[in-house]
């Protein structure tokens, strides 16, 4: 288990001023104290031995923001969240736009603690992140400066959407859920120390022009700043938070996975995590969605009526068992979110123009695995023998036709399908880099080499340049070729090279398929749900084959 950054702890605001005000903590909760955290990837950095001059971020004077943001005058108010207002500003010696959090007062323990949280979001970059640019320490005045983000936040734009725009389609959703599980998977594989989200929920991603997700509001809201202070109160969003967080306060990163979990199944629902509005047995999301997480054929009711049944139905079989691994009760049991990522990549490639439509999958059969446990997918021989193809993936469960107009009334020109699909090649192959990345990490801990890993991502990366070249001429055609595509598992760390795991796939898809990459999660005896696929012979003899 990793670490959580107990960030700013020199604010102990409690988050009282949100709009929403479903905020958990009853009684119970804010007695309750959580176990310590894990010390294991403690702060490099002690607080004491931060030097200003060290950290990336720029130092902004209070005078200087100031006059960024008019004076913080109301109309630069962009809004306000548990720890303060932020406000849109322009910086007069760069013209830069900004967002500036000026961070309450209440609570302030000092600077030493500030500059540590504010030297370790500095370390950050990522395109599905808003990147902290600034701040500002004068006097008793502390103020974070992020990139400004034109756009608007998931919650006001599928939630809350006043009918001023089209409905977010099949494929944006997807996108939105890709782009955001990236931004989550850098935090927990690439800062340093691992950062928790620890509160995601749609008002936490903004959405740029293009519908990619940036993450905002994390790096806050824990007491403490010595790892070995316990969290002293539960401070997670009603609905969104994990179980165990709220029974025990413990966060690790498989609470954000649940809180992922949540947030993909609004994306697939149209519904909000908690809806008062709704009967009874309907208004928590999750407890309305687990019954139907055990049904796959119930899976299509599940689709935002919003949708219009623009969808492929497999893509929607795929993407709710995503949610329902993400959200299951023990938090072991859920995948990292590296392998989310993965799997929603794939969901998210919008298909080539010229697919052809195949006709209306048939609905996956609910069957008990070898284990007796739920099995949501077809075996290998029942899906050959329906005949489908990678390219099926791509197909709606309408007409192409219907997809066509469904992508134009949206976001989606039609001019940009294939760009984004070129898109989603080059984010799987950052995502790619992006895992060389936490494989050097995990190779600190462990003996991993990686080699395979890098020659696996050169073998996929020329795949998906051929194939997206001949995305169209590809489809429906099977080429008996293999490769493996290696994909680190959650025991990796653990384990040698040699014994992670291989999935084979098909040489003319671009990018892994969800099925696989459920499989593999499914492989790895994620809890109660299992989504197999692969025999294991063929996982052993793609090993073999390599
Ligand atoms: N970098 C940014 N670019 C554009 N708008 C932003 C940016 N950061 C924040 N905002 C806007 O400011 C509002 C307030 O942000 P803040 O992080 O304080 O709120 P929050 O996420 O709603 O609250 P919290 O996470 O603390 O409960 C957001 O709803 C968002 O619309």
């Amino acid at each position: 288990m990793v670490d959580c950054l107990n960030c700013f702890p020199c604010f102990s605001s409690q988050k009282s001023k949100k709009s929403n005000s479903k905020r958990e903590g009853s009684p119970a909760e804010d007695n309750f104290v959580a176990k310590p955290p894990d010390m294991k990837n403690k702060r490099p950095e002690d607080a004491a031995a931060i030097d200003p001059a060290n950290i990336k971020a720029k130092h902004y004077t209070f005078r200087e923001l100031a006059t960024a943001t008019k004076n913080f005058r109301q109309e630069c108010l962009l809004g306000e969240g548990g720890f303060g207002r932020v406000y849109k500003g322009v910086i007069p010696a760069t013209g830069q736009t900004v967002a500036v959090k000026q961070l309450d007062r209440n609570g302030m323990n000092g600077n030493k603690e500030f500059l540590a949280e504010v030297y370790t979001l500095s370390q950050l970059n990522h395109e599905n992140i808003v990147n902290l640019v600034g701040y500002c320490a004068d006097g008793d005045q502390r103020l974070l400066v992020y990139e400004f983000v034109q756009g608007t936040a998931l919650d006001k734009r599928l939630l809350e959407n006043k009918g001023d725009q089209p409905p977010l389609n099949w494929y944006t959703r997807m996108k939105v859920a890709a782009s955001a599980a990236r931004g989550l998977e850098y935090l927990h594989d690439n800062a340093n120390p691992p950062i928790i989200f620890k509160d995601l929920k749609p008002s936490d991603i903004l959405l740029d022009g293009d519908n990619n997700a940036k993450l905002f509001g994390f790096g806050l809201g824990q007491h403490g700043n010595d790892m070995n202070l316990a969290p002293t109160r539960v401070m997670g969003t009603y609905g969104y938070s994990a179980p165990e967080y709220v029974r025990t306060g413990q966060l690790t990163m498989k609470s954000d996975v649940y809180s992922f979990g949540v947030v993909l199944l609004e994306l697939i629902t149209g519904r909000q995590a908690v809806d008062t509005t709704r009967p009874n047995d309907e208004q928590n999301l999750v407890s309305w969605a687990q019954p139907i997480f055990k049904d796959p054929k119930r899976f299509p009711d599940m689709a935002d009526p919003n949708l219009g049944k623009n969808f492929p139905e497999k893509d929607l079989n795929q993407a709710v068992a995503i949610a329902a691994m993400c959200l299951q009760e023990e938090a072991e049991a859920r995948p990292l979110m590296s392998d989310v990522v993965t799997a929603l990549s794939f969901l998210s490639t919008v298909p080539p123009p010229g697919a052809v439509p195949i006709p209306k999958a048939p609905s996956v059969a609910s069957k008990k695995n070898s284990k007796g446990k739920e099995d949501y997918s077809k075996s290998e021989s029942e899906r050959e023998s329906e005949g489908e193809s990678e390219s099926e993936r791509g197909s709606l469960s309408g007409s192409d036709s219907s997809y066509q107009s469904e992508s134009s009334i949206s976001d989606h020109k039609a001019s940009t399908k294939i760009t984004s699909r070129k898109h989603s090649s080059r984010d799987a192959s950052k995502k790619h880099s992006s895992r060389k990345h936490s494989t050097k990490d995990i190779s600190n801990k462990s003996t991993k080499k990686p080699s395979l890993v890098e020659k696996g991502d050169k073998k996929s990366s020329e795949l998906r340049k051929k194939s997206t070249k001949k995305s169209s001429k590809a489809s429906g055609h099977k080429s008996s070729k293999k490769t493996s595509l290696k994909i680190l598992s959650q025991k990796s760390s653990k384990k040698s090279e040699d014994e992670s795991i291989f999935i084979s796939r098909n040489s003319s898809s671009s990018v892994i398929s969800a099925d696989e990459i459920l499989e593999h999660m499914g492989s790895r005896e994620y809890g109660n749900i299992s989504f197999g696929l692969i025999s294991s012979e063929s996982i052993t003899s793609n090993r073999s084959e390599d």
